[in-house]
């Protein structure tokens, strides 16, 4: 189905900036002091989760300066639309995990079946240790488990629909340079 792009400018025109690209950026920064200190000589696999993993991922990685290995992991449960539902796997590992540390980069940690689920095919698959890192934690008491946190977490965020740096509006935005609510959401 087509979706209106004056409704999606509209969208964006209406939203509330949560964080500045420039909130988001230092966000990164202390993310990735964390991760250079934790994860510098593990020689990880770091896999970026698609589609919203893209952008943080990608601007993340840049600042970590260890040797690694980069892939990515497509899994999806909102499919465009503002409520989750089943995991759909639409891209498994590509190496072997056996014996390995893995670092898993996400854009948002939800109620975190996504994560949860991916941590677990991780382990099955033989990693040693498994590794997550989001941009942001949304903040509410619907988490897989309670007190599900990421190893490392850049932002927490209120309990909105949020868009912006990977995350998306309807497929939309989530070329975003910030994090934006959408209103009355
Ligand atoms: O913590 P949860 O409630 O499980 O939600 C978090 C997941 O939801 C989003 O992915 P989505 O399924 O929307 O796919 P996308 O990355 O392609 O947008 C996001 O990128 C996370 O992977
Ligand atoms: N775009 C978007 N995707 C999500 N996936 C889980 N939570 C969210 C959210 O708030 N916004």
């Amino acid at each position: 189905m087509s979706i209106d792009l004056e409704h999606v400018k509209q969208v964006m025109a209406e939203a509330d900036c949560l964080f500045s690209q420039e909130q988001v950026e230092a966000a990164m920064a202390s993310m990735a002091t964390e991760i250079n200190q934790a994860l510098g000589d593990s020689n990880p696999i770091v896999y970026s989760v698609m589609n919203g993993g893209l952008i943080i991922a990608g601007q993340l990685l840049t600042r970590l300066d260890f040797p690694m290995e980069v892939g990515y992991l497509h899994a999806t449960r909102y499919r465009n639309k503002l409520s989750g539902g089943e995991l759909f796997w639409k891209a498994k590992a590509e190496h072997s995990l056996v014996g390995r540390t893995v670092l898993i980069i996400d854009d948002i940690l939800d109620e975190g079946h996504t994560l949860a689920a991916i941590v677990e095919y991780c382990k099955d698959a033989g990693a040693e240790q498994v590794l997550t890192a989001v941009l942001l934690d949304k903040k509410h008491d619907r988490k897989a488990y309670p007190g599900m946190r990421a190893d490392f977490t850049g932002l927490e965020v209120e309990d909105r629909y949020i868009f912006g740096f990977g995350l998306d509006y309807k497929g939309y935005w989530r070329n975003a340079a910030g994090i934006f609510a959408l209103k009355g959401h």
